[in-house]
């Protein structure tokens, strides 16, 4: 297993370029050795062809592999712009929610490298039909998309009602219940939407440009109709957080630094412990929960940020606040971006130069038990409320081993004590159980080295129904 991170096949970090998937697509259905190569690199190929991973296929164009032991979109380098959907399933079926995971896989292998949405592409095809593809990104390069797929609490157990009533299992999949994929509890200060939170089903996909992601969310929700609808979804942009040493770490809507002592893509033995569910985690379960390892789970947060308040705030309030100094990023108790924070220097008076209620102090390893997460979200501006205030924040995306050591405690720690709450406020949230990946070389390709949908198919989360 490898845990360098996931290398577009036009070189990491790099921007998407090369050819649109409309020039690759009237290339025809008999592919050219180039883009079947980049093919390869992408699916992993079946039939016995050995998977080329981050080659640089012909067509120059930025993708990431979509199969793989771990799904993309998680050490993924973090691309610029995210739309993520949550889906509600219409259906009780399991046969068709089998066989609605069966199409997205296929159709998400197809989108990520750059391919249409279905085998004829949004301008060919039977006529008196509906392109199998939308079309709105036939001229746009594949932007280093990727796709993430992940199962909520209710697909398991249903919703329980307000009265307490336990939800129903829809799908027989109670006894498959993941234990990291609680209910979060209610958090000090917490405003959350039921209407932008939770979900059966939950869709992260990321790319260099936003259109790509709009466009592949859009061909997934049109691929589930008449089995699943989208309950909420978010449009980000901005990434808050580098997932690579390559990356400069970028900032969010309060001008910070974020995602400088994030974990990195680099470091495999922090991702074993802290962001894969390792088979043991399953042992422990009272559910037979075996089908999650490799996985990972994914919190998501909609945090809105006074923005107006905080930018009347000094700029030493606001550096006390954080705990890093906002031009370099570094700790207050010194150095430069990447030095440590030292949590027990104290200045002239006595006081910690990392104040005790600072998010960085309160979010830090040694005040949390020693775990870690890779975040992985972005800032959000959603138009403006009827005071004038921009409704805008951080969507905060986070990949743990397990929510209930790695998430829970530090957002109770964050909610009650964090001077920064001051400034925030969470308004959605979601937890996902994300099933590790479909192997390298799995997936059957057609005769144009595309991946076909048959019955025995492989699909994301397979292990899940077997
Ligand atoms: C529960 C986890 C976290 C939430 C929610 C959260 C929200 C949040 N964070 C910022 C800004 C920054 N966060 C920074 C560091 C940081 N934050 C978390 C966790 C949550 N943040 C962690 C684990 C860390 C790393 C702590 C460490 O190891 O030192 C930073 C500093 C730069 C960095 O290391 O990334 C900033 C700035 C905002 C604005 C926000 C909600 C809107
Ligand atoms: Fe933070």
């Amino acid at each position: 297993m490898t845990d360098a991170p996931d290398a577009p096949t036009g070189g990491a970090g790099a921007p998407a370029r090369g050819m649109s998937r409309r020039a690759l697509l009237g290339l025809g259905t008999g592919l050219t050795a180039g883009i079947a190569a980049g093919a390869a690199a992408g699916f992993g190929v079946g039939r016995g062809t050995a998977p080329t991973p981050a080659a640089t296929s012909a067509i120059g164009a930025s993708t990431y592999p979509f199969t793989g032991p771990h799904q993309a979109g998680i050490v993924t380098p973090a691309q610029d712009r995210l739309y993520l959907a949550a889906f509600d399933l219409t259906t009780d079926s399991r046969e068709e929610l089998v066989d609605l995971l069966r199409r997205w896989t296929t159709m998400a292998a197809r989108l990520t490298q750059g391919l249409s949405a279905g085998p004829f592409g949004p301008a060919s095809g039977p006529y008196d039909a509906p392109p199998d593809d939308t079309g709105e990104a036939a001229d746009l390069p594949p932007a280093g998309l990727t796709i993430t797929f992940g199962f909520g609490r209710s697909l398991f157990v249903g919703t329980p009602s307000p009265d307490g009533t336990p939800g129903t299992d829809r799908f027989g999949l109670a006894d498959r219940l993941p234990g990291g994929l609680v209910e979060l509890p209610h958090f000090p200060q917490d405003a959350l939407d039921p209407a932008r939170s939770d979900g059966d089903l939950v869709v992260q996909a990321c790319a260099d440009d936003p259109q790509v992601a709009v466009h592949a969310v859009r061909n997934l929700s049109r691929a589930a109709f008449g089995t699943a609808t989208i309950r909420w979804t978010q449009l980000g942009y901005g990434r808050t957080s580098s997932t690579s040493t390559a990356q400069k770490t970028p900032r969010n809507l309060f001008g910070f630094k974020d995602g400088t002592a994030n974990v990195k893509a680099e470091e495999s033995a922090a991702l074993d412990e802290h962001i894969w569910v390792p088979a043991s985690d399953a042992a422990a379960d009272t559910t037979d929960s075996a089908w999650l390892t490799g996985g990972s789970y994914l919190v998501a947060r909609r945090i809105r940020m006074t923005i107006e308040t905080w930018d009347r705030t000094s700029l030493r309030e606001q550096e006390a606040v954080v705990g890093r100094t906002k031009g370099e990023g570094a700790p207050l108790s010194g150095g430069t971006e990447h030095t440590e924070p030292d949590l027990t220097a104290t200045g002239g008076d006595g006081a910690p130069l990392v104040a005790v209620d600072s998010h960085v102090r309160l979010a830090h390893p040694t005040t949390n038990d020693g775990v870690r997460m890779l975040r992985r979200g972005y800032n959000f501006t959603d138009g403006n409320d009827s005071l004038g205030r921009l409704d805008a924040g951080l969507f905060f995306l986070a990949f743990v081993r397990d929510p209930r050591t790695h998430y829970v405690p530090m957002q109770t720690t964050l909610s009650r004590d964090d001077a920064l709450m001051e400034y925030l406020q969470h308004t959605g949230s979601g937890l996902f159980a994300v099933p590790a990946g479909v192997p390298d070389g799995s997936l059957v390709l057609g005769d144009d080295g595309t991946p076909t949908t048959s019955d025995d198919s492989p699909f994301v989360g397979q292990a899940l129904f077997a």
